[in-house]
């Protein structure tokens, strides 16, 4: 995903290896007001296992059901699913829907609604209400009272009013209590272009430009957070949202998906906010990891048929598929942790008589901000377990741990991604494979092959051979001015490689090419004695500033 803010950039979060289980515990807190807290962990359903009580992020999801699955109750049913997170339901209207549009809705009175709400609310510990379709101003307004009588952590509003089919879902009438009541205790809401405008009476959204000064606008309603959806845009190539959270304008562009099965995106989405939310997600975090989860199951449900109308339900459930969900780890993809990215060579290692493990503990008492594990010559057993044992010392000290080439072993010790290169398996893939929260790194001599990686949802790039290396064989040295030339055509982040070292580091640097976030090195550390010392160097030469800059 490409991220940019219009305004101001402020440092990610990079709170993702605190939510272990313990902290899952710690972290509990008590209930606050439905506004605005979102460092949370949940206390709902609780899992004996062996003397452990064991905590699920909990999403009620008050919305309309979609006969054919794809949108509404059942979307947000199977999203939150697949995130790893319990999702109760409350039903407010019962839609005779499938892949043509809409064929009737029934609406349930809103003393029922009130009735599951108390059901639910009453007894169980929801953390997140995401709201999806409201048909009528009464539900609006039991809804509302319900939230004052039951505070839940945060909630999300969806403010469905039109389905992707066309169909009215929601007349004009709500509008006034959805800006009046609903949208002031939110803590996101998420409209499309159509939604957007009818909120803002009317106003016209053609460009990027009038997005960011309508997120204003609706953020002004009262919501502490707004997702302003731009897929509709038109002769937009990538699909731009405008994220807003009442100081900084974030654009959020991702490549087109080119299928017709896009039935349920809206509801997925603030779904999977949702999710993201209930397991202590800070908001920015949790719309980049939902946008990337729609991203990908998209991409794995392009092809698919259910239904013969034009618009077709997507696969939620598309890790299942290969792996078991790993729902407790979120997290946002920093760059900055590219900056020193000390990638390992088993051979090395062994020449200078140590271990994996022992090389990447000095990497990392150095000052690597990134581990990755490129160990051409063991077996997968032996990798494996050396894997473990890393990620387990690295993470103890807030360091990501990518496998070079193998996504099956970064699948197996649940690495936190991969470094693939050009003939290797595709990025594309090894995102399927491995879901929208890992970390991809993509090798990258052309710009063409960094516009791949992006269309391919990769997080970053490494370019090289800056300088010729002995380390691979016949690489081909691009210089720094192959590396300028794929740094301009590349929207992701880029790591430079290839022969650098203490000597030419500021030499990278120096180019000041914004994306180039540090530089990867393998045998300026580890073919050295003291891994430890020699990354002290390394770091300290990166930090120094450019000749002339105070
Ligand atoms: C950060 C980084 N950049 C480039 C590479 C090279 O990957 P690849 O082209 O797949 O070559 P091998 O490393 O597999 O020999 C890398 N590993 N890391
Ligand atoms: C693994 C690798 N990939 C490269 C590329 O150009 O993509 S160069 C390279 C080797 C980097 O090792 P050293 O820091 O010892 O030169
Ligand atoms: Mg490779």
């Amino acid at each position: 995903m490409g991220t940019s803010c219009c305004h101001s950039s402020p440092a990610l979060p990079h709170s993702f290896f605190a939510l272990n289980l313990k902290n899952c515990l710690s972290l509990s807190s008590p209930k606050a007001s439905t506004r605005g807290v979102h460092q949370i962990r949940a206390l709902n359903v609780k899992v004996m296992q062996e003397d452990m009580v064991m905590n699920i992020p909990h999403v009620l999801s008050v919305a309309g059901s979609d006969s054919g699955a794809g949108a509404g109750i059942q979307a947000d049913l199977k999203a939150c699913a697949s995130r790893g997170v319990y999702c109760s339901t409350v039903i407010t209207a019962v839609t005779a829907q499938n892949t043509a549009g809409v064929q009737g809705v029934h609406t349930v009175p809103e003393e029922f609604v009130a009735k599951q709400l108390k059901s639910v609310l009453s007894d169980m510990d929801v953390d997140v209400v995401k709201t999806g379709m409201l048909p009528s101003i009464n539900i609006v307004k039991v809804l509302c009272q319900s939230l004052k009588q039951f505070p839940v952590r945060a909630l999300v509003v969806d403010p469905v009013m039109v389905s992707t089919s066309g169909d009215v879902l929601a007349g004009p009438s709500i509008l006034d209590i959805f800006r009046e009541q609903l949208l002031p205790m939110a803590d996101i809401v998420t409209p499309n272009l159509k939604e957007a405008s009818a909120l803002l009476g009317g106003l016209q959204l053609k460009t990027v430009d009038d997005m960011c000064s309508a997120v204003k606008s609706i953020h002004d309603i009262g919501p502490r957070n707004v997702l302003l959806k731009g897929g509709d845009l038109p002769a937009s190539l990538d699909a731009v949202d405008v994220f807003f959270d009442g100081e900084n304008i974030f654009e959020l562009c991702f490549p087109r998906i080119k299928t017709q099965n896009t039935h349920g995106t809206g509801c997925t989405l603030a779904s999977c906010i949702a999710a993201e939310l209930a397991k202590g997600s800070p908001m920015l975090s949790a719309v980049k990891v939902a946008k990337r989860y729609v991203q990908t199951a998209l991409d794995y449900s392009k092809d698919i048929v259910i239904g013969n109308g034009i618009q077709g339900p997507f696969d939620h459930l598309f890790k299942l598929k290969s792996i078991a969900l790993n729902s407790f780890r979120q997290w946002a993809f920093d760059p900055s942790v590219l900056f020193l990215y000390a990638v390992t060579d088993s051979g090395m290692n062994k020449r200078w008589g140590r271990s994996i493990t022992d090389a990447v503990e000095a990497a990392i008492q150095g000052g690597a901000t990134i581990v990755q594990l490129r160990e051409k010559d063991i077996e997968t057993g032996e990798f494996l377990e050396a894997a473990k044992a890393c990620l387990k010392i690295c993470h103890l000290h807030g360091v990501p741990v990518l496998i070079n080439d193998r996504v099956d072993v970064a699948l197996a010790c649940d690495a936190d991604g991969v470094h693939v290169g050009q003939s290797d398996m595709p990025a594309r893939m090894a995102r399927t494979l491995l879901g929208p929260e890992k970390i991809i790194g993509v090798s990258c001599k052309t710009p063409e092959q960094a516009r791949q990686a992006w269309i391919d949802g990769a997080d970053y790039i490494g370019c090289g051979g800056v300088y010729p290396t002995n380390t691979k064989a016949n690489n081909r040295t691009i210089g720094l001015e192959g590396l300028k030339t794929v740094c301009l055509a590349s929207k992701l982040p880029v790591v430079a490689i290839g022969g650098i070292g203490v000597s030419n580091a500021r030499s990278v640097m120096e180019l000041d090419l914004p994306n180039v976030k540090g530089v990867a090195v393998v045998s300026a550390l580890f073919n050295r004695e003291c891994v430890l010392a020699e990354t002290r160097k390394l770091r300290t030469v990166l930090r120094e500033k450019p000749a002339g800059r105070k």
